[in-house]
C-alpha cells in the first residue's frame, strides 16, 4: 500500500480558504484521473496531471473517474474533489442503497458506494497505513489479524443496510424541514428517512414533522429500554415549537443564552443496557451509537486486560462509567477503580451508575489535570478512551508510570491511536493484540482496541 497525505479536518464545515488565502479557486475544475490508495477521511487518493495531489470522495481505488475540485486554490498543499463520472468502476462499486448520498449531497456517510466487505477493508487498509506511517507499526507488531470485523449484527443480506444509528443529529433547514448536512458545510439536504437510523429513530418521524424556529434535532433511541428523546436547538431568539411526533418521546432544549441542556418534558436522561447492567445517559453525555459498541468493546477490553480480584484499575475519559462498572464488577470487593471524566453530567451519570460499587470513585475533570493531582503512584490495570485528538504524549507517561500490567487503549481515531502507540512505546509499553470493528457502517468511522503490555526489559 503507498503512503498517503492526510486531508486534515476532513468533517469540518468549509470556510472560503481560496478567498482567505488570496490564490484563484480552483473549485469547479474538472480533472479525469487513476485513483490511487484510500486515505483517512472517506476518501481516495488521486493526482492531477500536473502531480497535485486530489481527495476524492465517491470513488475506490483503482478506478478511473472524473472528477471536480470542490474546494481549494491554486498553489495549495492538496485539493478535494468529487468524483462525478465513473468512466472505469471497481468490482467493490455497488450503487449506492441511499437516495440522497451522492456528490454535493448528504454528508453523513461516505461508503454507501461501495460493498460493505470493500467498506471494511478500506478501513482496515487506512488503519494499517496509519500505525505504520505514524508509530512504524505492522499488523504483525501489534498482533492484529489486518481486518475490522462487522458487530454481529449488521451481517444484513446483499442490497440491505444495516439500521445501526441510534442517535441522529438533523439539521432544520430555513422552512422547517429536517434534513442531514452536506459535507462539509451548512447547508442541509433534506430526506425523508435515513437508512442507517436505527427503527427507534425512524419510529419517531420526524423527517415528516415541521420545526420552525429549531436549528437542529437530535434523536436518540435506547438500546434497552424505550427511552426516545429529543434534544432541540432552538434558532436564535426562536421559540420552542408543541413537539408531536409519532412515538413518546422526552423532549430536551439547549438554552440559547448559557447553552446547556433544559428539560421541557420528559426524562432528561435515556437508559442505555450493556454489560447486564443500566446506564443513565444524561442528553449531550457520550454512549456509543451502535447499538453493540458498548458490550462489543467491554467484551474486547475485559478479555484483554484479564482482571483479577483486588485489582486497582484506572478508567480514563470514563463518560458515564461503562469500563469502570465492568471492572469493578470483575475486580470483586477488595478490588478498587477511579475513573476520570470532563464532562460534569456524564461524571454524575457514572457516580449515579457505580453507586452500587462503593470501591468505586469518580473524580470530575481534564485527565492530563486531575491524573497529576490525585495521588496515584501505582495501577494494576488502566482502560483509556479519549476523544478523537488521543491521549497525547504527557499523558501516555503518566500512564506508563503507574507500572500497570494491562492497558485497553479504546479508540475512535486510527491516527491518535497510532501516534499515541508510538508514545506508548518510547514509555516501555507494546501491543498485546489489537482489534478493530466496523461500528459505523457506511461511514469512514471504526473503533479499535488495543491491548498494550509491559515492553520485555532488554528491548
Ligand atoms: C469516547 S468517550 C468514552 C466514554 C466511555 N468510555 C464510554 O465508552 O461510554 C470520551 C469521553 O471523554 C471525555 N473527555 C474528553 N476530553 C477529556 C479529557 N481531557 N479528560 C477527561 N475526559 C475527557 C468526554 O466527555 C467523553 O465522555
Amino acid at each position: 500500500m503507498s503512503q498517503s497525505p492526510d486531508a486534515p479536518g476532513a468533517d469540518r464545515p468549509v470556510d472560503d480558504a481560496a478567498t482567505a488565502s488570496g490564490e484563484a479557486s480552483l473549485v469547479g475544475q474538472e480533472h479525469t484521473v487513476t485513483v490511487g490508495p484510500v486515505a483517512h477521511g472517506g476518501h481516495c487518493v488521486a493526482r492531477t496531471d500536473e502531480g497535485q495531489v486530489l481527495f476524492v470522495r465517491h470513488t475506490l481505488p483503482g478506478e478511473r473517474v472524473r472528477v471536480r475540485v470542490t474546494e481549494g486554490q491554486e498553489g495549495a498543499r492538496f485539493l478535494r474533489a468529487d468524483a462525478v463520472e465513473v468512466l472505469e468502476a471497481s468490482k467493490d462499486r455497488v450503487p449506492a442503497p441511499c437516495p440522497f448520498s451522492g456528490p454535493g449531497r448528504c454528508g453523513g456517510c461516505d461508503w454507501q458506494h461501495a460493498k460493505p466487505g470493500a467498506q471494511r477493508r478500506l478501513k482496515a487498509d487506512v488503519l494499517a497505513e496509519q500505525l505504520q506511517r505514524l508509530a512504524g507499526l505492522t499488523a504483525e507488531d501489534v498482533n492484529w489479524d489486518g481486518t475490522v470485523e462487522p458487530a454481529p449484527g449488521d451481517k444484513v443480506p446483499a442490497g440491505e443496510v444495516p439500521a445501526w444509528r441510534t442517535r441522529v443529529q438533523y439539521a432544520v433547514d430555513a422552512d422547517g424541514h429536517a434534513g442531514l448536512r452536506r459535507h462539509r458545510s451548512h447547508e442541509v439536504e433534506r430526506i425523508d428517512h435515513c437508512l442507517i437510523a436505527a427503527p427507534g429513530v425512524s419510529e419517531l418521524g420526524v423527517e415528516k414533522h415541521l420545526w420552525p424556529q429549531i436549528a437542529t434535532v437530535e434523536a436518540t433511541a435506547a438500546t434497552g429500554s424505550s427511552d426516545r428523546q429529543v434534544l432541540l436547538t432552538p434558532r436564535p431568539g426562536g421559540r420552542l415549537p408543541l413537539v408531536e411526533l409519532d412515538r413518546p418521546v422526552s423532549v430536551l432544549r439547549i438554552g440559547e443564552k448559557d447553552k446547556s441542556v433544559h428539560r421541557v418534558h420528559g426524562r432528561p436522561y435515556v437508559r442505555e443496557r450493556a454489560d447486564d447492567q443500566t446506564w443513565r445517559i444524561s442528553a449531550g453525555g457520550f454512549w456509543q451509537v451502535h447499538p453493540q459498541a458498548a458490550g462489543l468493546l467491554v467484551d474486547t477490553v475485559m478479555r484483554g486486560l484479564t482482571p483479577r480480584k483486588g485489582e486497582t484499575a484506572l478508567d480514563l475519559y470514563c463518560g458515564a462509567g461503562l469500563f469502570a462498572g465492568a471492572l469493578a464488577d470483575r475486580l470483586g470487593e477488595q478490588g478498587a477503580v477511579l475513573g476520570i471524566e470532563s464532562g460534569k453530567r456524564a461524571a454524575e451519570d457514572a457516580r449515579h451508575n457505580l453507586a452500587g460499587f462503593p470501591r468505586v470513585r469518580v473524580e470530575q475533570g481534564k485527565v492530563e489535570a486531575v491524573l497529576p493531582r490525585t495521588g496515584i503512584t501505582e495501577a494494576d490495570l488502566v482502560v483509556l478512551d479519549p476523544p478523537r485528538s488521543g491521549a497525547g504524549k504527557q499523558t501516555v507517561r503518566r500512564i506508563a508510570a503507574l507500572g500497570p500490567r494491562r492497558i485497553a487503549y479504546v479508540a475512535c481515531d486510527p491516527a491518535a491511536l497510532a501516534r499515541d502507540l508510538a508514545y506508548f512505546r518510547e514509555a516501555g509499553y507494546i501491543p498485546h493484540f489489537l482489534r478493530a470493528f466496523d461500528l459505523f457502517p457506511m461511514t469512514h468511522h471504526m473503533e479499535s482496541v488495543a491491548i498494550l503490555k509491559p515492553a520485555p526489559q532488554d528491548s
